[in-house]
């Protein structure tokens, strides 16, 4: 796990995607060549850390499921990182933080927003908005605070009627850069997520395993399992040709949020699909592998797939 006062400040522009998986299927993205340093000490305590999830109005169709609208701690993960709050960022009392000349936070990281869409080259990261510590405060005026205003609000959970199981859709047109919702679950450790990946091999699987690739070498992963508890997220499926992708987003702490943002627009009734593989296929074998039904031109025929990695 991450140390508390490590945050990705830039990216290499050759930096690629690969997958990460279960012993089934995959869903995991890895972020290669990320920088770490160290900046936005965090401070202990903070003063209300449940203002720092923000509700959403979603619930699940199984009671088995419980809805957690943000990460929670689970086995094995570092429970100080996830409770850390990073201390203040900028002291924009107008709330303008969009531009580089004005905005320490977003001089920093650089700009990630227009509006609210995220640009094209913060696709691969690092995104860092502006937190509870920071002088702007959670206005719409500041232009670096997003995510952590919550979910698209016309989501839908939808029976897919191709052996998918439960699909998420939109009900209304979602553009190119938009927040979408985050994948939230319990935050595990590696081990757990091995133990449970194992128990689990004949079951849909939605452990997500986030790598980043640190300049010295070091690899941070950070484990999510919405299975029994999670948000919105867990239900969107995988696609060869995808209109959504996700992305490591942190706001007050230093685990990130994995949050999903639409690709291109998303048309009304359009099922949401990201590639759990995260662009990049790592093995040529069907052996194990579940069929994919994305219809896609260009489907892959299987889920993504990686023995190595669990
Ligand atoms: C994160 S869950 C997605 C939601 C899930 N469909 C449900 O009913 O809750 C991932 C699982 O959904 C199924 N799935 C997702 N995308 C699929 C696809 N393109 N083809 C076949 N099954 C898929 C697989 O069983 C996979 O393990």
């Amino acid at each position: 796990m991450l140390n508390s006062s490590d945050l990705p400040i830039k990216t290499n522009d050759d930096e690629t995607f690969v997958m990460l998986t279960n012993s089934q299927d995959t869903i995991g993205t890895s972020f290669i060549n990320v920088d770490y340093v160290d900046c936005y000490p965090s401070i202990e305590d903070p003063s209300d850390e449940h203002s720092r999830c923000m509700l959403d109005e979603y619930s699940h169709v199984s009671s088995n499921v419980h809805y957690v609208e943000c990460n929670v701690a689970g086995p094995g993960c570092n429970t100080s990182d996830l409770d850390a709050q990073f201390s203040k960022g900028c002291d924009c009392l107008n709330g303008n933080c969009d531009s580089e000349s004005d905005c320490p936070c977003v001089a920093r990281y650089g700009k990630n927003y227009s509006g609210s869409l995220l640009l094209a080259n913060k696709f691969n990261g690092p995104v860092v908005e502006c937190n509870s510590e920071c002088g702007c405060t959670k206005t719409e005026k500041c232009g670096n605070r997003v995510v952590q205003f919550g979910p698209h609000t016309d989501l839908e959970i939808f029976e897919t009627p191709d052996g998918k199981g439960l699909g998420l859709k939109t009900k209304c047109e979602i553009l190119t850069g938009k927040f979408i919702c985050e994948y939230a679950g319990e935050i595990i450790g590696m081990e757990e997520a091995k133990r449970r990946s194992q128990n689990r091999k004949d079951q849909m699987n939605y452990i997500f395993v986030l790598n980043e690739h640190l300049s010295n070498g070091s690899v941070v992963k950070t484990c999510v399992d919405p299975t029994i508890l999670g948000n919105i997220g867990r239900y969107i499926n995988h696609s060869c040709h995808p209109n959504a992708a996700i992305v490591p987003v942190r706001v007050d702490c230093p685990v990130p949020k994995l949050c999903i943002f639409a690709t291109r627009t998303i048309f009304p009734c359009e099922e949401i699909t990201f590639d759990y593989s995260g662009g990049e296929e790592t093995t040529a074998t069907p052996l194990g592998r579940k069929p994919c039904h994305c219809h896609a031109q260009n489907c892959k025929g299987y889920l993504p797939f990686d023995q190595s990695l669990l």
